[in-house]
């Protein structure tokens, strides 16, 4: 491959799995790497955006950080996806929920990701882009799910480019259109995936509930998310 190691990943060619877990924060990827990985090998530490390929019960994968909002997740899911062969991205992200019924600890599988960013203006669409899921990534994590005991929520998300929102009454009006929980990054994924014809989708785990004052602590955020990572670990 001419375009690697790129400006931003250290990897060579053959060195990152056909599939990636990609959390947004690389401790998180080193630590899926070190609980559920034989033989991971570290081949990415620019930006200390850690990057790892193993196996998982004897089938190759990779987890990689991917840092937060948009612009950060891009950069490294067009990369993988364009210059490392890479066909299937599964997101393993934090987000809080919005929708009732939405608690701490609940996993969330996104069929599609609204957005407040302008991410899709670079492809020139005549319309609005709907920026979904891989069906059979999201089919396989449905019927995986049941297998291993974990009622995953399936429904829209919100991919929002504040975290910090000057916009007070946001999350409400999503909230009317049955929007389950917010992050930042699904929609790029999913937009990156869709332009190169490759297969992601976006697992998350509520970590806070901006309604209800509902919170878990950054080392739980760290580590606290295993259903979610063995649902997606399932699907490699
Ligand atoms: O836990 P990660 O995967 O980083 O995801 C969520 O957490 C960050 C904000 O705290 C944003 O990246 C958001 O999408
Ligand atoms: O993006 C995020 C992630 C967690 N919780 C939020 O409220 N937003």
């Amino acid at each position: 491959m001419p375009n690697v190691p790129t400006p931003h990943n250290g990897a060579k060619d053959g060195e990152i799995a056909k599939t990636v877990l990609m959390p947004g924060d690389p401790l998180r990827a080193k630590y899926i790497a070190e609980k559920y990985l034989k033989n991971a090998v570290c081949f990415n530490t620019v930006r200390n955006m850690l990057g790892f390929t193993g196996t998982y019960q004897g089938r190759p994968v990779s987890v990689m950080g991917g840092g937060m909002g948009m612009p950060s997740v891009g950069i490294y899911t067009y990369e993988l996806f364009n210059f490392y062969g890479v066909d299937n991205i599964i997101r393993v992200g934090s987000a809080g929920g919005i929708a009732d019924g939405v608690h701490v600890k609940d996993v969330v599988a996104a069929v599609g990701a609204c957005t407040d960013s302008n991410y899709a203006a670079q492809y020139r669409l005549p319309g609005t882009f709907a920026p979904t899921a891989d069906y059979g990534l999201l089919s396989r994590a449905v019927e995986n799910a049941k297998k291993l005991g974990i009622s995953a929520k399936v429904g829209n998300v919100l991919s929002s480019d504040a975290f910090y929102s000057d916009q007070e009454d946001a999350l409400k009006l999503w909230r009317k259109m049955g929007v389950l929980a917010v992050e930042m990054e699904a929609a790029a994924l999913y937009m990156n995936a869709a332009r190169a014809g490759k297969h992601a989708l976006c697992l998350l785990t509520i970590s806070d509930c901006p309604f209800t004052g509902e919170s878990l602590s950054a080392a739980e955020r760290e580590t606290g998310f295993t259903k979610m990572m063995e649902l997606a670990l399932s699907l490699a």
